[in-house]
């Protein structure tokens, strides 16, 4: 049963920040809220926890109303982007802080919180002051918290925001396989689409206020509902092709297209569709490289026509004319 979104619209004066929104979330299910900023990801997450009100439409859990239940009687638990840990507390003090709030017995507590500091990695912790902790651990002892009295719903609010970009990939993937390991539901608001593909069974696509598409990472990845939601998943350059037999032909050549019915498509390029290839049927000048970190970024102005991203091996010896081959895995199909 779980969460359920109907018709939900949130303003903020005469201004819709949300809009029509029907989406739900299975029990054990992990959904992200991926949009630009601005698009209404945290009005809808704060409508979701009670902390906005719904100006029509309903939030309801196993099919009851919520309308009426203040946050804290919602049995959700909540992790923002900065933590907001209690300072005056040791990280078991703020673990223990809904057990407390739930009358939970001092050794039953002590339990759950050497349990849930297990579980985010980091054990033995209890005594240490929160101001002392990093960015990363900080947010860790946050989800302890929010996890502790067994929230039927987490609703994490751009979580690993806050914090460095290499922290922030290896704390989305720990993220993803805690949140599995403690069985939660939850909706995590991003505008990462890498942070929202690593941890979502489910990704629900927002623009201006509306949900413009759900699905697997994969549906959305492979298969973005319009050519906006394709940019915005990283397709830098968008061409004209044609589906027929399961494959789809363009001025760049031909791709399997499995399940994309025949007729005209638009193929989405990201940088990694093309790569080079001493052996590849297309050519090209390079007409830029910047190096990344596990790879080199081309733009290329194909023989053909299109200037494209592309992308070489840190190690490839790169002449001002190159070949390349299309790899499928990087091409969207929007139909
Ligand atoms: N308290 C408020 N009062 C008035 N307008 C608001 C308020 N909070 C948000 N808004 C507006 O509502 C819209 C949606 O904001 P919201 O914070 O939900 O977007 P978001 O997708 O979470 O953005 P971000 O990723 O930047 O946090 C924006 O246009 C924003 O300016």
């Amino acid at each position: 049963m779980g969460l359920r979104l109907k018709d939900l619209t949130v303003h903020y004066g005469s201004v819709a920040a949300v809009s029509d929104v029907e989406m739900s979330i299975e029990d054990g299910e992990v959904v992200a809220l991926l949009g630009p900023s601005g698009c209404g990801k945290s009005t809808l997450l704060r409508a979701v926890a009670g902390l906005e009100r719904a100006s029509s439409g309903t939030v309801s859990w196993d099919g009851a109303d919520l309308a009426g239940v203040p946050v804290h009687r919602r049995g959700f638990g909540l992790v923002f982007q900065d933590g907001q840990l209690f300072p005056h507390r040791d990280v078991a003090g703020n673990v223990a802080f809904g057990l407390r709030m739930h009358g939970v017995d001092r050794k039953h507590q002590a339990e759950r919180v050497a349990e849930l500091l297990e579980l985010v990695g980091l054990p033995g912790y209890g005594a240490r002051r929160t101001t002392e902790l990093s960015g990363g651990e900080q947010q860790r002892v946050a989800l302890a918290r929010a996890l502790a009295p067994r929230p039927k719903l987490l609703l994490l609010d751009e979580p690993l925001s806050a914090l460095d970009r290499a922290l922030r990939e290896q704390l989305a993937m720990d993220l993803a396989v805690l949140l599995r390991r403690a069985g939660a539901t939850a909706l995590v608001v991003t505008h990462d689409h890498d942070e929202a593909f690593t941890l979502a069974d489910r990704v629900a696509l927002m623009r201006k206020g509306k949900l413009v598409q759900t699905g697997t990472p994969a549906e959305v990845w492979r298969r973005p509902a319009d050519a906006e939601v394709a940019a915005f998943l990283g397709c830098t350059v968008i061409v004209d092709g044609v589906v027929a037999d399961g494959r789809a032909t363009s001025s760049l050549g031909s791709v399997p297209a499995p399940g994309v019915v025949d007729g005209p498509v638009r193929l989405g390029l990201r940088a990694s569709a093309l790569r080079t290839d001493p052996a590849g049927q297309l050519t090209g000048e390079v007409l830029q490289r910047v190096h990344r970190s596990d790879h080199v970024r081309l733009l290329v102005r194909l023989d053909t026509g299109p200037e494209v991203e592309a992308t070489a091996p840190v190690t490839a010896a790169l002449t001002s004319h190159t070949r390349f081959t299309l790899d499928p895995d990087g091409i969207a199909f929007i139909t």
